[in-house]
């Protein structure tokens, strides 16, 4: 999608360069030290023992019209922030401002007439729509929710979304089951837009789409963006759709923005390590430039836990940069350059905020040696890389990710299998295993970070042994389509099956449930215009 010229072309064209600090009439959404915890409770009394800090102390603004692109690996937050600032979770602490009203600490009705401001699409189109109600009882839940009577009555008006989404208004009394991934997530779209929201957050709205069909998805909300003044949130760890998508981007590490920056600044000139390996772990998807030398940094390790997230810098247990003042000191989210913010002692293309701090630590030391010269020569003390250690690395990153792409089922297998497995694809495709073994079973934790959200619980369990991607695994751009791309554009007939298709896919569980609540809300619609 990334290559899609209509995204590009339209994104060059509509963008206005970002002034630093905006106006405060400019703002649509302001959040101020945001922090989501979940509480880890044990024995009969339910004590708390702990918290996994999803989002600690997060502040970044929205502005009217633009997109603001928020990435990180899987674990970093990036979902429950989503959930969060549409006010579908509860903070723990800091602030929203919407439209300059403080809406933290509104109850559930009193938010409701926001809700028509304020929308979210899911990353699962699967299942986020309810397989049980017409697409036309699902896309006019916004206005039985609201009691809002659109001029012209609610048929006609879903039928116009139909068609604005690039759906047949035909398929108004069809069923969830009977659309492609793509059609499903246009369903998701028109919903979403039924009430002209001012700001719509987009859960990964297309990672679980195959590539063609995630290029329209993206030029559809960008076309309806222009159309009608929409303002994106789009959370996704697929790099290349928040380039071609967003005016600014917020980089996300366990639970805090670690670099928020304009498109061209962060893809021109990073400023975070983290940012920098998030960039260059970009798959080459066309095989026959996977063997040629690119400036490709593996991070070692996985995400830390959470619930315990390192001290100073939660980046220094994997930065190749990393000395002590990391390791002791947090560093600020402050403005380098204009409009560009980074929280990075060390940064990158940006002179040294500590250069009396020279000594690596020994993870440093241990990181650089998969870091291509380009980029380890830039640190603190231009420590010498090994670069076919890094060749090596980029090798098995682009194998990982042929892997995943080969093999949908493959993370819920069991780990030994999945990692021998790997080793043999690897052996076969002559890539060298020379990088980290944990690295190869990274990409099983997508589906275990999943099963963690949906029980409170089991959080302590799941963060902790929640083995999260590590960007040269999690670039699995190439990841199994969930959705059905080669489904037929056109449904496929037959009802009755609707009832028993799965309520839920297994990455929304939470928002599902409670969209699904929402819907609810209106009574029982059972297909009853069908
Ligand atoms: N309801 C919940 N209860 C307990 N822990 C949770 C809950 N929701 C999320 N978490 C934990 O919070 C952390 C952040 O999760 P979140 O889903 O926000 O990350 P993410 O960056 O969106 O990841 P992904 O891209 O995989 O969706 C994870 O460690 C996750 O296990």
């Amino acid at each position: 999608m990334s290559e899609t010229k209509k995204t590009d072309t339209v994104a060059e064209a509509t963008v206005p360069k970002q002034a630093s600090a905006p106006e405060e009439r400019d703002v649509l959404l302001k959040v101020e030290g945001l922090t989501k915890h979940f509480p880890i409770k044990k024995g009969i009394l339910q004590r708390q023992v702990g918290a996994v800090k999803a989002v600690d102390g997060i502040d970044f603004e929205v502005r009217k019209g633009e997109t603001l692109g928020v990435v990180g690996e899987s674990g970093c937050g990036k979902s429950t922030m989503g959930r969060v600032i549409t006010r579908l979770q509860d903070p723990t602490g800091g602030k929203i401002t919407f439209e300059g009203r403080d809406i933290t600490r509104l109850s559930t009705g009193q938010m409701r007439p926001l809700r028509r401001d304020i929308q979210m699409i899911f990353q699962d189109p699967y299942g986020s729509l309810n397989p049980r109600h017409t697409i036309g009882s699902i896309v006019s839940a916004p206005f039985r929710l609201q009691g809002v009577e659109p001029e012209g009555g609610v048929k006609k008006e879903v039928q116009r979304l139909l068609e604005l989404v690039g759906l047949s208004p035909e398929h108004y009394n069809r069923y969830p089951h009977e659309f492609s991934g793509g059609q499903r997530q246009r369903i998701g779209i028109a919903r979403a837009l039924a009430l002209k929201p001012k700001l719509v957050v987009a859960d990964e709205p297309v990672s679980a789409l195959d590539v063609s069909i995630q290029a329209q998805v993206v030029n559809l909300m960008d076309d309806l963006q222009e159309e009608l003044g929409l303002t994106y949130v789009i959370i996704a760890h697929d790099l290349s759709v928040v380039r071609h998508v967003s005016d600014r981007i917020a980089v996300m590490y366990l639970g805090k923005i670690v670099e928020l920056a304009d498109r061209t600044s962060l893809y021109e000139a990073p400023m975070h390590p983290y940012t920098k390996a998030l960039m260059s772990a970009v798959p080459v998807p066309d095989t026959k430039r996977r063997g040629q030398k690119s400036e490709r940094i593996l991070l070692r390790g996985d995400v830390p836990s959470p619930i315990a997230p390192p001290s100073g810098c939660r980046f220094h247990t994997r930065c190749w940069k990393a000395t002590q003042i990391c390791q002791t000191t947090e560093p600020q989210l402050v403005e380098l350059r204009p409009g560009q913010r980074v929280a990075c002692h060390h940064p990158e293309n940006f002179a040294d905020q500590a250069p009396q701090d020279t000594v690596l630590l020994s993870v440093a030391k241990k990181a650089s040696e998969l870091v291509p010269d380009a980029v380890a020569s830039g640190g603190p003390t231009g420590k010498e890389p090994v670069a076919e250690e890094a060749e090596a690395a980029e090798e098995t990153a682009a194998a990982e990710a042929a892997e995943v792409s080969e093999k949908p089922e493959a993370a819920e297998k069991p780990e030994a299998s999945e990692k021998a497995e790997a080793s043999e694809k690897a052996e076969a495709s002559d890539e060298e295993p020379v990088a980290e073994k944990e690295s190869v079973s990274e990409k099983e934790s997508v589906s275990e970070k999943a099963e963690a959200v949906a029980a409170e619980e089991s959080a302590a369990e799941a963060a902790a042994s929640g083995a999260k991607t590590g960007p040269g695994a999690k670039v699995t751009v190439a990841k199994p389509a969930a959705g059905d791309d080669s489904a037929p554009e056109e449904p496929t007939a037959s009802a009755g099956v609707a009832a028993d298709a799965p309520a839920e896919g297994p990455g929304d569980t939470e928002a599902v449930a409670e969209e699904s609540a929402r819907q609810a809300g209106s009574g029982s619609q059972e297909s009853t215009d069908k």
